[in-house]
């Protein structure tokens, strides 16, 4: 696993060292090991799948409220997304940073996003998936959100989403109080 910073302190994208022979494929996607000394969550309690039949679906910004912060590895199982993390820790140095990762099923890569960040996708082709692995339970009472267009944070989405959600599209703008 080759582990690329990115705007965000302590989120990476994980791209996997691909093993080829005549039979195809292997890669390692994760290593609790490797985690562990890089200082990374090392631990999933929950797994999650998101399907999304059409481009343009847009879901997010979404993060559990503290003592429930999740840390996230995200990866597209199908098709491509704009994966986006923001950061919502106060004394990060990153703090209110954005970043955004490329998922493509083609090139098995990942998001390690840590806790107290925010995270949404935009897809960029039909159907779209995506395998969650999440640090922490869900707990419906901590759920967080925040509009996608925030004008605070400035997202840079590649196109406005054709498909979002009542929920998402009727997410606050950030405030302090609504922090994590
Ligand atoms: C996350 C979650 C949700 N749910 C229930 C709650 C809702 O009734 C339904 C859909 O949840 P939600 O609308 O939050 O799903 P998305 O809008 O796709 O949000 C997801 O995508 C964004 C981008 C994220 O990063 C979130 O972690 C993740 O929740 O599943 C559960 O039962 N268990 C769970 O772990």
């Amino acid at each position: 696993m080759i582990f690329h910073p990115t705007a965000i302190a302590g989120a990476f994208e994980i791209e996997p060292e691909m093993l080829q022979d005549e039979r195809g494929t292997f890669a390692r996607t994760f290593c609790a090991e490797i985690f562990g000394e890089r200082g990374l969550v090392a631990e999933w309690r929950q797994c999650n799948i998101s399907t999304n039949p059409r481009r343009g679906t847009l879901r997010g910004m979404h993060w559990q409220a503290e003592p429930h912060g999740e840390a996230k590895l995200v990866r597209a199982t199908r098709g491509r997304v704009y994966d986006v993390a923001l950061d919502l820790r106060p004394k990060s140095p990153s703090y209110r940073n954005w970043a955004a990762v490329e998922l493509d099923e083609r090139r098995a890569n990942a998001f390690y996003i840590p806790p107290g960040c925010a995270h949404g996708f935009l897809t960029l082709e039909d159907d779209s998936a995506l395998f969650y692995q999440m640090s922490t339970p869900y707990v419906p009472g901590a759920a967080r959100c925040l509009r996608w267009d925030d004008p605070a944070f400035a997202i840079d989405w590649p196109s406005p989403p054709a498909l979002i959600g009542a929920r998402d599209a009727a997410c606050p703008d950030f405030t302090e109080e609504v922090a994590p």
